[in-house]
């Protein structure tokens, strides 16, 4: 990575920040430490930790991840940002096993199979417009087995998601923001252990984006599962994430931990410092 390096003013990266390569130059670490993170709740994490040992994916003569390292612990929320076509959403579908590496290794700490314990949210909410809200959230629930006890757990559902009141709807009615609601409903139905968030947020107008970033923060930090968001939006990675890691040349060119307490006041100081380091990473100068 490209940071410009002063021998008299090198620091230690302070914790919590952690970048793959040389010593960094970080203007006011010294005098402005980041404050400790704020304590999860008591909620045991549910979530699976996951590693990728070297992974390479190639799609015919193109290589798109260059042996991709990356370990996440259980219940940890990490954002992946990097350029358009860097390999983003190819990482989820690594990980959720809609694809496999070409080389190297994927562990995934769980004696369950993946396609039980992992669900995706995409950019479109892909509900189904023929059924309506309850039963659309039904479908992830397809390892229940009584009618009833299945509508009574999607009500449930979209009681966590705010849309107790559109049950009986159909898609078509809804704003995009509810559609999307219902989809995380949905995603949530089988109690994931790892979530992949492939740009879920990514069509909604500035406010809904917000109100849903801080609904899927507190439902992550109720739940517990292991949240991995693909984002193009850095404000949104470092408001929401434990962690951001930025993919360049197929590979893990920064990664940075996000020490800040939750739920974080958007526009502070401390997630714009942060911002502006991913943000010079990520076009190669001074943001
Ligand atoms: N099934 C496929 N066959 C051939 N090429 C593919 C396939 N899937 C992805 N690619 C290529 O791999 C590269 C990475 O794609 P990917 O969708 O992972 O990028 P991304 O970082 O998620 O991009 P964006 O931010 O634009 O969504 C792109 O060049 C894409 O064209």
């Amino acid at each position: 990575m490209n940071i410009a390096v002063r021998d008299t003013d090198t620091v230690a990266p302070p914790a919590g920040l952690r970048f793959e390569g040389a010593p960094f130059f970080l203007p006011e670490a010294k005098s402005a430490p980041l404050p400790a993170p704020a304590a999860r709740e008591a909620a045991a994490p549910s979530g699976a930790a996951f590693t990728f040992k070297g992974v390479r994916k190639a799609f015919g003569p193109k290589t798109v991840l260059h042996g991709l390292d990356l370990h996440v612990p259980a219940g940890q929320f990490v954002a992946v940002i990097g350029k358009s076509g860097c390999g983003k959403s190819t990482l989820l579908r690594l990980l959720t096993g809609l694809d496999a590496p070409t080389a190297g290794t994927l562990e995934i700490a769980s004696t369950e199979r993946r396609a039980d314990i992992t669900r995706v949210m995409f950019q479109e909410p892909r509900l189904l417009p023929w059924a309506r809200v309850a039963a659309n959230v039904a479908v992830g629930l397809s390892h229940m087995r009584d009618r009833r006890e299945k509508h009574a757990a999607a009500l449930s559902l979209l009681a966590q998601v705010g849309l107790s009141d559109r049950a009986g709807e159909w898609p078509a009615v809804l704003s995009g923001g509810q559609r999307q609601r219902v989809a995380l409903a949905r995603a949530l139905a089988s109690r994931p252990r790892i979530l992949a968030l492939d740009e879920p947020l990514g069509a909604l107008d500035a406010l809904t984006r917000i109100e849903m970033q801080m609904l899927l923060e507190r439902i992550w930090l109720k739940q517990g599962f292991t949240a991995v968001l693909v984002t193009h939006d850095v404000a949104e990675a470092v408001a929401l994430a434990d962690r951001v890691v930025l993919i360049e040349d197929g590979a893990i060119a920064l990664d940075v931990e996000v020490p800040l307490p939750r739920p974080r006041r958007r526009g502070s100081p401390e997630l714009a410092r942060l911002e502006g380091i991913i943000l010079e990473q990520l076009l190669g100068a001074p943001a």
